[in-house]
Parts: C-alpha cells; structure tokens; sequence
C-alpha cells in the first residue's frame, strides 16, 4: 500500500463542499468514477480510466480474475489510496477529499476482517463499537447483540474468534460492518476461501441486506456467484472496464449455444457446421455450437432433411460467462 491520504485531515471547506457535491450528483450513482487510474510506483498499470456507476439500492459485482485491478480500484473507493488521475465519488462526495464525511456511512470488508483471536466474538464486536467516537456506549450491548444476530453468530458469540471458522471470522467482519446503520456495504472477495456452505451463508446475508436497502458492492472472481446474488455487474480484464450493467442485460447481450439432442451426433455435427454453425463440440447425445446468423427453423429443417432423428432443439440461456467470453474473446481464467 502507499500513499496513506485517508489518514490526513481534509481541507477546512471539504464538508461545505462536499454538500454542494453531493446535490450536484444526486442520481449519479452511489459510486461513481470518471477515468480513474492508477499506475503504482513501480510503474505497474493496476487500474485504466475506469468509468464505473453503481446504481443505488443494487447488489453490484466486480467481476474479474485475479489481478485485474479490483482491490485497487476498493482501496482508492475507500480513500486508502490515492489515484493517479481520474476521479472517484462515494455517496455523491469525491474521494479522497470527503473520506471523513463519507466512511461512517460505509461498511466495508476489505481484505479479511482484522480480529483478535483471543477475544470472543462478542468482545471483538465491542472492542469496534468502542473505537467509533460517534457509538453511543449506552446502547452498546444491544447494537452488538443485534449485529450478531444479524450474521447468525449469536450462539457462538462467547467463543473465541480464534476458534471460529473462515465463514464464521467473515460473518463476524460483516457484523463489525453492520453495527452502524450503512447506505452502503464494500466487500472485498467476500466468500474467498470459504466452504460451499460458508459461501451460501455469505450470499444469503448479502442478499438479505440488499432487501432492506443497503446498496451492496463486492468483488468476484466467480462468475455464477455474481449471477446468483448481483443484479448489477462490471467486468474487468487487465485493468480496464469491459462492460458494465444489469447482470440480466449483460448474459442477454450474448448468444447462448444451440443444442441438439440426437441419436446421430456424428452426422448432426456435419449438417450443423453445412449450416454455419460454428464451434462445435459432440458430447454423448449432445452437439452444441455458436448459433449462425440465419433462422433456426432453416437449420432444423436441413437436419431433418438429412435423415438426423433430432430428439431436442433449442438455444440454451446465455450466461454471464458467455457475455464474458464474447466480450474479450478469451475465457474466465480464474487463475488469472
Ligand atoms: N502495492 C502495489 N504495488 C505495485 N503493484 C501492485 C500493488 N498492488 C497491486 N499491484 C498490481 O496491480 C495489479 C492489480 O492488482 P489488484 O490487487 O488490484 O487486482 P485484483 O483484481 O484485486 O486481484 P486479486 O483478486 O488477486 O487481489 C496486479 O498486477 C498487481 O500485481
């Protein structure tokens, strides 16, 4: 990390202005960033001219494999660092600038929650609600209850983090989030090295304080995790925006493969590429491809003509992957 601006106070007008910012972007997004970039010391691009607008109240991913620039593009969100050209709003007020005006209304979840592993989840929850100047320590008891019960870890609230598991330290994090009424939640690869479980529990949280309004943004390298629980998505790739939208937009802006299901898949491949059907893989009973650009009443016809028995013809839903993998040509390597 570098380049520690959060931590310097901001200038005497900041709050006057940032008002003033705030009216002038109502609607703009809840993020909302213009040519932002990054390029680190040692001269490495991490983040180029990134145009993002997170609408209020989605649950928003950001999509890509493993360094593509996500957690750099949080860390300047968050005013831990910041950019080397391009701007950044939060909540409508420019980052870093409004960091001080802007934080308490964030949750965020960035990188693993830092507990102690001695304490109890409980006192590690107090141990946060005592740090915050503006918690009052009256009603303290209770908001550490409440956060608890929030992420399910009420029964488990008197032993120690160190012995909770992976699911239970982020869900903990969460709560930590969470004492603070938030307008918005920033998770950073949120069910990263969690079991299916662990992640389920996660989704289902994340899900249920999207229904109560809090916007959500979380970072991903997996492709159906952002299917099942975002209804907005941006995807990069090296740095860059690839496209960004409402996830049911972005797998429809992509054909889905079309499927036979024949007896003949030898002679149905053959017909199939004679009608322009590219990229063409036989399993078993099953021969897909890229759908050509003519009707594929034609298509069907030519294989019934040619004597195929067709058992099943259709063109499967497009999913996120497919816009992915049309959009940059490449696969998802989550590899990276
Ligand atoms: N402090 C740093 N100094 C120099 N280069 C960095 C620094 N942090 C990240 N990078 C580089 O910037 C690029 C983007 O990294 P970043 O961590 O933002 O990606 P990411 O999409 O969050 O990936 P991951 O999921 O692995 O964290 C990578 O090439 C990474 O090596």
């Amino acid at each position: 990390m570098d380049e520690p601006s959060a931590t310097q106070p901001p200038p005497p007008d900041a709050d006057a202005d940032a008002g003033a910012d705030a009216r002038a972007h109502a609607g703009a997004g809840v993020i909302a960033t213009r040519g932002l970039t990054k390029r680190y010391r040692g001269g490495q691009l991490a983040v180029d001219g990134l145009d993002l607008t997170v609408p209020a109240g989605s649950v928003f991913g950001f999509l890509g494999p493993n360094g593509s620039g996500k957690t750099t593009t949080i860390r300047m969100l968050m005013g831990l660092i910041a950019p080397t050209s391009g701007t950044a709003r939060v909540l409508g007020q420019p980052m870093p600038r409004a960091s001080r005006a802007v934080l308490p209304q964030v949750g965020a979840l960035i990188e693993g929650p830092a507990l102690y592993g001695f304490l109890s989840g409980r006192d590690n929850l107090t141990r946060y609600d005592a740090a915050d100047p503006t918690a009052d320590p009256r009603t303290r008891r209770t908001r550490v209850a409440q956060a608890l019960d929030r992420v399910g870890l009420s029964a488990a609230a008197g032993k120690k983090a160190k012995a909770y598991s992976l699911g239970m330290k982020q869900r903990l994090g969460l709560a930590a989030a969470l004492l603070q009424p938030r307008r918005l939640l920033v998770l950073d690869e949120p069910t990263n090295g969690l079991d299916p479980q662990g992640m389920r529990e996660i989704r289902t949280l994340v899900r249920e304080l999207a229904f109560d309004g809090t916007t959500v943004f979380l970072s991903s390298h997996l492709l159906d995790e952002i299917e099942q629980v975002c209804t907005h998505a941006a995807v990069m790739a090296q740095g860059r925006l690839v496209t960004q939208g409402a996830v049911s937009d972005l797998a429809a802006g992509a054909r889905g493969r079309l499927v036979v299901t024949t007896p003949d898949p030898g002679d149905a491949a053959r017909v199939l590429k004679e009608q322009g059907v590219g990229d063409l893989v036989v399993a078993e009973d099953r021969v897909t491809g890229e759908p050509p650009e003519r009707d594929l009443a034609e298509v069907n016809a030519a294989l019934v003509t040619a004597g195929v028995r067709v058992r099943g013809f259709g063109v499967e839903r497009a999913s996120l992957e497919d816009a992915f993998v049309a959009l940059t040509g490449e696969g998802f390597d989550v590899a990276g």
